[in-house]
């Protein structure tokens, strides 16, 4: 019952098996193994953007922070959601490699930013002039740090509302493969053809060691993220090895399969929560994590039978009457099974 996060799963076997087959004789450093060619190929026709520039890096803070650092220069700011993990959980990573740009954070239901609120944002940030810090890019999340997925025509809404004042937009996809699983969309009309600048197309939270692909759909940032990301110190010299699981990821779409299962194990203890007495969902479920609060007495079971997951915030007291509820975030990953999901319902429905 490990529910913590999708950072917490195991590796699927065919990535490991992918590394060690990759592991026999030598192969040319930082990028240039062959392996990563056939990487870049391949995402290039699964985003039907040949000239993008492909590149990885080991995990989605770094791809967040270096790509912002390409889109926002250090007197501008980045319009994100409230919640955005950029804001939240990077340490000032993106305010550090972009030399010291803001975040500008903008308020949303279940952590999506409306097109209307970033014009909004965008308009007030223009207000005064070299007085304030200029409009510099926008950050979305995709899926978001809710749970929640953007459609193609809110990402197209927003990114017009960005492009009307001539900002790059910028998309953490730590979790895309959820959304796009969610979506009917191709992962095209899920970024670019939606006016999508630079993806983080996440690995690791889907199940990679630590792999994280940035796809630059204007080839003209390409050289600038490579000097950031050499400069930043996350460049892998035995590039090999990031290669090898990408591949293995993008290998007869196992992406699309993993993420797949995530969500529907998120659909499956979705349901079995609201229908518990006492229980409601904070969130759409629309990916791979539950938000959702029940009573204290169903946590303290839960814990007391092992279940792995946060309270979510984090600070609430399992102190306190039985039927106060608490709320929490759930995170199913590939590895989630139905009888993990069972047995953590049966658990706290006691
Ligand atoms: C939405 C989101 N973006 C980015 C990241 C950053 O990934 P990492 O922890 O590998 O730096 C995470 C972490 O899980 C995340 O949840
Ligand atoms: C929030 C934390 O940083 C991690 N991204 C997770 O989703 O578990």
């Amino acid at each position: 019952m490990h529910f913590a996060s999708d950072n917490t799963s195991p590796v699927p076997p065919q990535v490991l098996e992918a590394v060690i087959e990759a592991n026999h004789g030598y192969a040319m450093p930082y990028g240039a193994d062959a392996i990563f060619a056939e990487v870049q190929d391949r995402l290039r026709r699964i985003f039907e953007a040949p000239g993008a520039a492909v590149y990885l890096v080991a995990t989605g803070t770094a791809a967040n922070a270096l790509a912002l650092a390409c889109l926002c220069p250090p007197w501008a700011t980045v319009f994100c959601h409230r919640n955005a993990h950029v804001e939240e959980d990077e340490c000032g990573a993106p305010e550090f490699y972009t030399g010291g740009s803001k975040l500008t954070l903008i308020d949303g239901a279940h952590a999506k930013m409306t097109a209307a609120a970033l014009e909004q944002a965008i308009g007030f940030a223009a207000r005064a002039g070299v007085h304030n810090v200029q409009p510099g890019a926008v950050s979305l999340t995709n899926a978001t740090e809710a749970g929640t997925v953007y459609s193609s025509a809110e990402v197209a809404e927003i990114c017009a509302v960005a492009r009307g004042a001539g900002l790059p937009v910028h998309l953490d996809g730590a979790r895309f493969a959820n959304a796009l699983a969610a979506t009917a969309a191709s992962p095209a009309e899920l970024t670019w053809k939606a006016g999508v600048d630079i993806l983080c197309f996440g690995g690791t939270k889907n199940g990679l060691m630590g792999a994280e692909a940035v796809i630059i759909f204007d080839p003209e940032k390409a050289w600038e993220f490579e000097l950031r990301r050499k400069r930043g110190g996350h460049l892998f010299s035995k590039h090999r090895y990031l290669s090898a699981q990408m591949a293995a990821y993008l290998d007869d779409d196992l992406w699309l399969k993993l993420a797949a299962r995530a969500n529907a194990a998120a659909a499956r203890l979705s349901a079995g929560i609201a229908a518990l007495e006492g229980a409601r969902l904070l969130h759409p479920t629309e990916a791979n994590a539950v938000f959702a609060a029940w009573p204290r007495k169903g946590h303290a079971a839960a814990q007391a039978a092992g279940a792995q997951y946060y309270l979510w915030p984090m600070d609430q007291s399992m102190e306190g009457p039985d039927d106060e509820p608490l709320s929490a975030r759930l995170v199913c990953s590939w590895s989630t099974t139905d009888e993990d999901v069972d047995r953590f319902l049966n658990v706290v429905a006691g």
